[in-house]
């Protein structure tokens, strides 16, 4: 097909992992003449942040990466980035009495502990797990042959058709127990599972449900030296200018650029420290929340105006202590014979944290070394900033905490309906694939997809846009 001249400028607004990796991928799709503008107002990296706990890095935000995220895979291999293992030690649920399961470190003995207690559940989750990520995987070929979706909807529904796109619109809860888990499952395993990873209950959607289930497999990673490198690596890679400034307005004008003819383009406004500046863009991409304003970005003269995003975010803490752990709080058992590296809690435990565990710093390759003084990196998830007492009560001693409080993820409460993709004429907006699922893959997706979706409707692609049938199609294309 023709091809149009390129656009002269694009700005991106927020540099996480989904505005550098839409960076990178803009500059695949647009080639090397057009100017990317990639506009930050805190760090890069965003929500994949570390932490310093005594001269080691720990991460903050976003820590673990499955190993089916093929975007987060291709960025680390193509950056030249190492990754370390993320997962291992062993495992307890507590209830607020008891630790209701407790991990062996005998596959075996696991494997009998969870048939006597829930029969084949675990199996049968694991399994339910992996049918929703097959079909997840779709999206990658549909990807690599350039086909792009106008909305999140859409592209969950290439996936996976009505059924698929409708997990979106039942909770985890209701989904799981008409497939027949018992309510003792579902409180014991799957409710943990969500505070840790969402710090929500049952009550999300069944996609994001499947997803934070998915934290459950082996061979989770990491990257060596922190995730954030691959968003600095990214931007470097795609040769884009990066604005340390705040974006405050957006607005259409009309503007008569070189060429003489007056064009259409986007006014984008923003402050560096106490000045202001703005400048002109063909094309918008937005790669942060817009929800409640949090991004603070007003966008001014739309007709008709852009949609007003409602949906709350969670507050997540995240509180990291050097210490020995108390955990008479959990087990009766002497502290040497505690042997677990992470607690997660059920719904109705009344601690104030909503699980706890042992961390590697973003340098080690494997789980940290047995402590000699019994001393650990602790990493603890509440939804309130820990006081000083609660601290003192769950360790015996500690001689360092550091916190951070994040407006983590959608709070989420289906159905969900998802905010549009293309916001305006050339104005695109990455974090709606949130409403479904918040991870850093997601976001790689997102970035992808709307680079695709910018590229096509520049040229007038339409053919590559929303496709139907498209699973049949390429089913037999390599
Ligand atoms: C505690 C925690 C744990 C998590 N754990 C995992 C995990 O283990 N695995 C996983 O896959 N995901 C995890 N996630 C989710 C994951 O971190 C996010 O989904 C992902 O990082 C979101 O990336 P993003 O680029 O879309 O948004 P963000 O990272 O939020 O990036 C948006 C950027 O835009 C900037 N910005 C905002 N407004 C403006 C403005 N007006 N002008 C200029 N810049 C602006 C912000 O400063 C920010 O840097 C976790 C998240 C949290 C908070
Ligand atoms: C998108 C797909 C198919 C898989 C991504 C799975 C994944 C890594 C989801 C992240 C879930 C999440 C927000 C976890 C937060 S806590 C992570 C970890 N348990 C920690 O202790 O830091």
């Amino acid at each position: 097909a023709e091809l149009r001249a390129p656009p002269d400028k694009i700005a991106i607004i927020g540099a996480g992992i989904g505005g550098t990796s839409a960076a990178y991928y803009l500059r695949q799709k647009f080639g090397k003449d057009v100017k990317i503008d990639l506009f930050e107002r805190e760090e890069v990296g965003g929500r994949l942040a570390t932490m310093m706990v005594q001269g080691q890095d720990y991460e903050a935000g976003g820590s673990v990466i499955h190993p089916l995220n093929l975007h987060m895979k291709r960025f680390v291999k193509d950056l030249g980035l190492s990754t370390v293992q993320a997962s291992g030690g062993l495992l307890g649920i507590y209830n607020g009495e008891s630790l209701v399961f407790e991990e062996s470190n005998w596959f075996i003995i696991n494997m009998i502990k969870l048939v006597w207690r829930y029969g084949f559940q675990s199996l049968r989750m694991h399994m339910w797990v992996e049918d929703v990520l097959d079909k997840f995987m779709r999206i990658y070929r549909y990807q690599s042959h350039d086909y792009a979706f106008s909305s999140v909807e859409k592209l969950l529904h290439a996936l996976g058709g009505d059924e698929f796109l409708g997990m979106l619109n039942r909770t985890l809860l209701e989904t799981l127990q008409k497939a027949g888990f018992s309510e003792k499952f579902l409180n014991e395993m799957i409710a943990p599972v969500m505070r840790v990873n969402y710090g929500q209950s049952t009550d999300i959607n069944a996609f994001v449900g499947a997803v934070s289930l998915s934290c459950s497999d082996s061979g989770l990673w990491a990257v060596e030296g922190g995730n954030k490198l691959v968003c600095s690596g990214l931007l470097q890679a795609s040769k884009s200018n990066l604005i340390s400034g705040s974006v405050m307005y957006i607005e259409e004008k009309t503007k008569t650029k070189h060429t003489g003819n007056p064009t259409k383009m986007y006014e984008v406004v923003y402050q560096i420290g106490t000045e202001t500046h703005s400048d002109f863009y063909d094309i918008v991409l937005v790669a942060t929340p817009l929800n409640r304003k949090m991004s603070g970005i007003t966008f001014l003269n739309f007709d008709p105006p852009i949609e007003e995003f409602h949906q709350y975010y969670q507050n997540i803490v995240t509180t990291l202590v050097k210490g020995e752990l108390n955990t008479s709080i959990f087990s009766p058992r002497p502290i040497d014979k505690f042997g677990l590296s992470t607690v997660l809690t059920t719904d109705n435990s009344d601690l104030f944290i909503n699980s706890i565990g042992i961390v590697s710093s973003v340098r080690e390759k494997e789980n940290p070394e047995p402590s000699t003084d019994g001393t650990y990196v602790w990493k603890m998830f509440s939804q309130e900033t820990l006081t000083k007492a609660q601290i003192v009560k769950l360790f015996l001693s500690y001689d360092y905490a550091v916190k951070k409080p994040w407006l983590a993820y959608p709070r989420y409460k289906p159905p969900e309906k998802c905010p549009s993709i293309i916001l305006h004429d050339r104005l695109y907006y990455l974090n709606g694939i949130e409403c479904a699922a918040s991870a850093m893959e997601m976001s790689a997706i997102a970035a992808h997809n709307a680079a695709l979706l910018a590229y096509h409707r520049w040229n007038g692609h339409i053919d590559m846009i929303d496709q139907d049938g498209l699973y049949e199609k390429l089913k037999t294309e390599l």
